[in-house]
């Protein structure tokens, strides 16, 4: 057994409370041994005058489409999707998805984020990345039927179900998959009654956009005379490892109904809010019962994958949401970006505790705007930004150390994904 010990700094425990310890992980299985007084480890980061913290898991991405970031902004998501980004995801090439996928995870390693869910094409490449950046990650290809042939449309979720079964358990088991239906209205009904049977009996979860304009919600009630989430679980979604990106639009019903089957909701604030898709109810989820996690979206709506940014706006948003500045309040906001979101997500992680996935990051104090410290959940969601975040571990690994991420060469991903993004915007605009 190899041991890593964090030492010197305080950790913020599953209970919300802070106190000065030590971390021991077991790097062969990946798993915290202890917390507390603990024996020396074989490998040692330092923690003095930070803050251990469990690592955020960014429940809901697209992680390659960093290289989009900044490429189409300023439009609603019907538009924004069919106007710019499909048209340019349409040139795309492996390489390109590869070189997105290691900015973002970049991106995220210097965040403190230590898992994602994440819906995209060219799948294997993000699981390559991933593996090689020390990540943990649910993934999945997501299926468009809309618009296309019926042998196109069988295609598309053949190579859902093909890609869930494929990548299950890769990366040393980091990687997890879900059959992913992009959306309620973007799959058709039928196709889910024939799919959604061999998503189950392949044992993975099912993840699908709901719920996130009225745009997709009106077409449905005008259709079938059922709200969104009532039609979905006609068609054999919403079981209970399932979960949906936004719910922007759920009424109580609804909300009732995510409770019930236990199926999860990815909360995505920031992308709600810039394609100015509404306010989620997520502190009347909360109540509910629901299972609720939180999300960046991809960083063509967003556009930074830092979950420290999405900690701050769900927070705010939900107060606004609520007209209640008591609602989604700091140790709320928290637990929803790491227990909440792991548990969504299905991994074992989100809490500082033996036995528990060593994923965590380690968020430097000693700065005049986390000054002076009389509550540190406060300085998570509404101060602490993603360059506070000192060192980055992942299953026991260390990903970031002082700042300088180890598993990739942030230089060249930076350059090659500069080159590369020219290139298709060349491609798509010529
Ligand atoms: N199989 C499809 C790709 C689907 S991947 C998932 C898709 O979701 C898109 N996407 C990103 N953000 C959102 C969102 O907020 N709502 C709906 N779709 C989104 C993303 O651009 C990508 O096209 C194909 O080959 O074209
Ligand atoms: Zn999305």
């Amino acid at each position: 057994m190899t041991t890593l010990e964090i030492v010197g700094g305080r950790v913020l425990r599953p209970d919300m409370t802070v106190e000065r310890a030590d971390v021991l992980a077991d790097q062969e299985t990946g798993d915290i041994l202890a917390v507390g007084d603990v024996p020396g480890g074989d490998e040692t980061l330092d923690a003095t005058g930070g803050l251990v913290i469990p690592g955020l898991v960014n429940a809901h991405t697209h992680v390659a489409m960093a290289l989009l970031r900044g490429y189409a902004d300023d439009k609603p998501l019907h538009d924004w999707l069919r106007e710019d980004i499909w048209p340019i995801e349409g040139v795309l090439e492996p390489d390109d998805v590869r070189a997105g996928a290691e900015l973002g995870l970049v991106e995220m390693i210097r965040s403190g984020t230590t898992g994602f869910c994440d819906m995209y094409f060219d799948v294997g490449e993000i699981v390559d990345a991933v593996d090689r950046a020390g990540l943990r990650a649910r993934v999945g290809y997501g299926s468009v039927t809309v618009g296309k042939d019926e042998e196109a449309a069988r295609e598309e979720l053949e190579t859902g179900l093909r890609v869930a079964q494929e990548y299950d358990g890769a990366a040393d088991g980091r990687v997890s998959t879900a059959f992913m239906p992009h959306s309620l209205t973007t799959v058709d009904g039928e196709e889910l009654d024939e799919f959604v049977p061999q998503a189950r009996e392949a044992g993975v979860p099912i993840h699908t956009h709901a719920n996130e304009t009225t745009g997709e919600v009106e077409p449905i009630v005008d259709e079938h005379d059922e709200r969104p989430l009532a039609y979905a679980v006609g068609h054999g979604l919403l079981e209970d490892r399932d979960f949906i990106a936004h719910g922007t639009h759920c009424d109580e019903s609804e909300i009732e109904l995510l409770a019930e089957r236990g199926a999860g909701v990815v909360h995505c604030p920031a992308s709600n809010m810039k394609l100015a898709s509404g306010i989620a109810p997520v502190q009347a989820m909360c109540d509910a019962g629901v299972a609720v996690g939180i999300g960046t979206d991809g960083a063509a709506s967003n556009n930074d994958l830092s979950m420290f940014d999405e900690l701050r706006d769900a927070a705010m948003v939900g107060k606004l949401a609520a007209g209640d500045a008591s609602a989604v309040d700091a140790p709320t906001a928290f637990g929803m970006a790491t227990a909440g979101s792991a548990a969504v997500a299905g991994f074992d992680a989100g809490r500082i505790a033996e036995g528990k996935n060593a994923d965590l990051a380690v968020v430097d104090l000693d700065r005049a705007h986390l000054t002076p410290h009389h509550d540190l959940v406060s300085h998570l969601v509404y101060a602490v930004t993603a360059a506070d975040v000192r060192h980055t571990v992942c299953d026991g690994r260390v990903l970031m150390r002082d700042r300088e991420v180890l598993t990739l060469d942030a230089d060249a991903v930076r350059e090659t994904a500069e080159r590369r993004a020219r290139a298709a915007v060349d491609r798509a605009e010529s």
